[in-house]
């Protein structure tokens, strides 16, 4: 059985779904499991239903991380962000990507495919899978970032 904790769950649109693929090594060489949730070709899909797929499969256990990817990252981030608990960091450098764990203890990294090049995208990966979460003064904001329900 696959071990949640250790299982990115990965999605992108048709815009990036190449980069999607070519990310999959960098997640097996930190030892963690893939989940690939597509698209898995060219055809035009909509970016929400993979970004809802991810911020999913985090919310229902299937996995504690999670990698998307639309054309620039900002439409499929939106989408994640939507989810309670799924904080989504769309960055373009290896400093957010950093600072995403470090303070924000982010869960899904988001990424833009016509943004950015592979190289920059793998070392955003890499930064982002290595770092862990500082905690501390942090963790009061975090706690407010999902809205409390009436
Ligand atoms: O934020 C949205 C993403 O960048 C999409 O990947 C993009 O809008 C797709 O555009 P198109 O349908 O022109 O390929």
């Amino acid at each position: 059985m696959t071990d949640a904790t250790n299982t990115v769950a990965i999605a992108a649109d048709h815009a990036g779904y190449t980069l999607k693929d070519q990310l999959k090594p960098v997640i097996e060489a930190h030892g963690l499991t893939v989940l690939d949730l597509g698209t898995n070709g060219p055809d035009r899909v909509d970016y929400p239903d993979f970004g809802h797929a991810v911020a999913v499969a985090i919310r229902t256990g299937r996995a504690t991380r999670g990698l998307v990817v639309c054309g620039t990252g900002i439409g499929i981030s939106i989408a994640t962000n939507r989810h309670r608990g799924v904080r989504a960091a769309l960055c373009h450098d290896v400093t957010t990507a950093r600072l995403s764990r470090q303070h924000n203890d982010a869960n899904v990294l988001a990424l833009g495919a016509r943004i950015i090049g592979f190289e920059t995208a793998q070392d955003c990966l890499a930064v982002f899978l290595s770092t862990a979460y500082d905690g501390g003064r942090h963790g009061d904001r975090i706690a407010k970032i999902d809205v409390p329900t009436a």
